[in-house]
């Protein structure tokens, strides 16, 4: 057991998702932790991120129902939705949940340090008027909003003050296509808020299989969301309440502007030039594929290493460190084989290489279907899922996983499972369906639509 006078084993920069993993798995092995958070424990997906996202979500989902999707049989008088009503149950929640991650830290004997924590030396660390002496240091200080890719950019609001509104805005301007601002823009539609987007390239989701990225613009058309993509951005101005964006094509006028712009790691005033330690290309520390930045004792996990920035890998990213650190393993994290779910409406699962990755590779049997699922049909939507396997032609083995539908996020999960594990073409057909289900059709894909690569 530790020690109270001798130096830290770790002292943890950062009480997010890769920082508190990582901090409660080494003090598990014994180790004396110290973990230190300059906002609130929980980091960007407890606090400002994945979790309330996805409660405003299921707040947006039961409108869309309400007025889209109610099932025959059923009448509903009256329905409104109050967003301050959200936002104080959301501050609740956020709440309850911060208070587990301060128990959990507690519980795992990690000492939680209140403030902005700085490098002092490869052994030091200072925080407030503390310096504390450790053997290693872990920077898992996350990632922020970008707020400057043109003129007058930074009026407008991120993700952060968007998952604090009070009131639900009326005409809403999202720029980007990223996971961010598709999301949001399928959430705010789905509260009922007027939504355009606008972006620079001609489909949105840059790095996504091509035929998903396709039919979301089909999708988010449907929704009444208005897309305005090869968007050449000029500027953003604000007359009093309202937000004028300025694009080679016209003005814009708008009650709410979002920028999604992306993220860019969290490196200023961390005291890097005090340990020589200098920043890659996207302002990321780099590391191996140990996390190891290449200065001895000092190391990186989660989005400050811009490597695959979602919450699961922060975490294993974390998790892996400490069992190399203090239970003698030698463990690495696959970022190839992370299967990745994007909120929007429908949703969409992901995992293993896009068709055209997949055809680059060498070549692929490509199954595909695309259907109006049951539901949807009975209560006289339009919405279509579609699902694309993508398999070696030459092993039989599946190497990329594709959907757009409902619940694609709790499928591709369990699909992320098959991927891992080499499961084939072969495993997917001797597999018995569950009927009536969406998820059948991955196991009654017999014909081939094309062969590429
Ligand atoms: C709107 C939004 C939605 C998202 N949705 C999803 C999703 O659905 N699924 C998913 O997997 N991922 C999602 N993500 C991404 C996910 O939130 C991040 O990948 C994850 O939080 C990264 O964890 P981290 O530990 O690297 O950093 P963070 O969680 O950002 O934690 C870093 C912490 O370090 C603190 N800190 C920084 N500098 C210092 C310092 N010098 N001293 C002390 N403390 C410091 C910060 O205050 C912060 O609490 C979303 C992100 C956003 C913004
Ligand atoms: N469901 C999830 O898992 C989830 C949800 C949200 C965020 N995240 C994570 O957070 C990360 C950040 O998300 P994000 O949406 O902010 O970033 P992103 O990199 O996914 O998207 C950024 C968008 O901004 C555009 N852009 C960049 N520079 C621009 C410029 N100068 N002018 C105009 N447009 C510009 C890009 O073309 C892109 O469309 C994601 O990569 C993801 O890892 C995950």
């Amino acid at each position: 057991m530790s020690t109270p006078n001798a130096p830290y084993d770790l002292v943890v920069i950062g009480g997010g998702s890769g920082g508190v993993a990582s901090a409660r798995r080494a003090a598990s092995y014994g180790a004396k932790v110290a973990l230190i958070e300059s906002s609130r424990l929980g980091g960007t997906c407890v606090i400002r991120g994945c979790v309330p996202k996805k409660l405003m979500m299921y707040a947006a989902q039961f409108g869309q129902t309400l007025r889209e999707g109610l099932q025959p049989g059923w009448q509903v008088a009256q329905a409104e939705f109050s967003m301050a009503q959200w936002q104080e149950a959301k501050g609740k929640e956020i709440d309850r949940l911060e208070g587990i991650y301060a128990r959990m830290l507690e519980n795992s004997g990690v000492e939680t340090i209140r403030g902005h924590g700085v490098i002092k030396s490869t052994t030091e660390v200072q925080v407030g008027d503390r310096v504390l002496n450790t053997q290693r240091i872990l920077i898992a200080s996350g990632a922020a909003p970008n707020r400057s890719a043109f003129s007058g950019l930074e009026l407008a609001a991120t993700s952060n003050e968007l998952l604090d509104l009070s009131t639900l805005p009326k005409r809403v301007g999202v720029i980007g296509a990223g996971y961010i601002a598709l999301e949001f823009a399928c959430i705010l539609r789905g509260l009922g808020s007027e939504v355009s987007v606008f972006y620079r390239g001609d489909l949105p989701l840059r790095g996504f299989d091509e035929s998903i990225r396709d039919r979301l613009v089909t999708a988010m058309k449907l929704q009444g969301i208005q897309l305005f993509p090869d968007t050449d951005f000029k500027s953003l101005g604000q007359q009093g309440a309202l937000f004028e964006l300025q694009t080679a094509a016209g003005v814009h006028t708008f009650d709410f502007v979002l920028n999604a712009t992306g993220r860019s790691p969290n490196t200023q005033g961390l005291g890097l030039e005090n340990i020589g330690l200098r920043t890659g290309p996207a302002g990321e520390i780099e590391v191996n594929k140990y996390s190891h930045t290449g200065i001895k004792g000092v190391y990186a996990v989660g989005d400050v290493t811009n490597r695959v920035n979602l919450t699961p890998v922060a975490i294993a990213e974390g998790r892996a460190l400490a069992e190399n650190e203090f239970n003698g393993k030698n463990l690495s994290v696959d970022h190839s084989s992370v299967p990745t779910a994007t909120f929007t409406s429908p949703p969409i699962g992901s995992v293993g290489l896009t068709e055209e990755q997949a055809a680059k590779r060498a070549p692929t049997r490509v199954y595909e279907t695309e259907f109006t699922p049951m539901k949807t049909k009975f209560s006289g939507g339009e919405q279509k899922t579609y699902m694309k396997l993508l398999i070696d032609d030459a092993t039989d083995r599946v190497v990329g996983i594709h959907m757009l539908g409902e619940d694609s996020p709790e499928m591709i999960q369990l699909l992320g499972v098959l991927y891992t594990m080499g499961a084939t073409k072969a495993d997917f057909d001797r597999t018995i369906a569950v009927h009536p289900s969406s998820a059948e059709e991955w196991v009654l894909l017999r014909e081939l639509t094309r062969k590429v690569g």
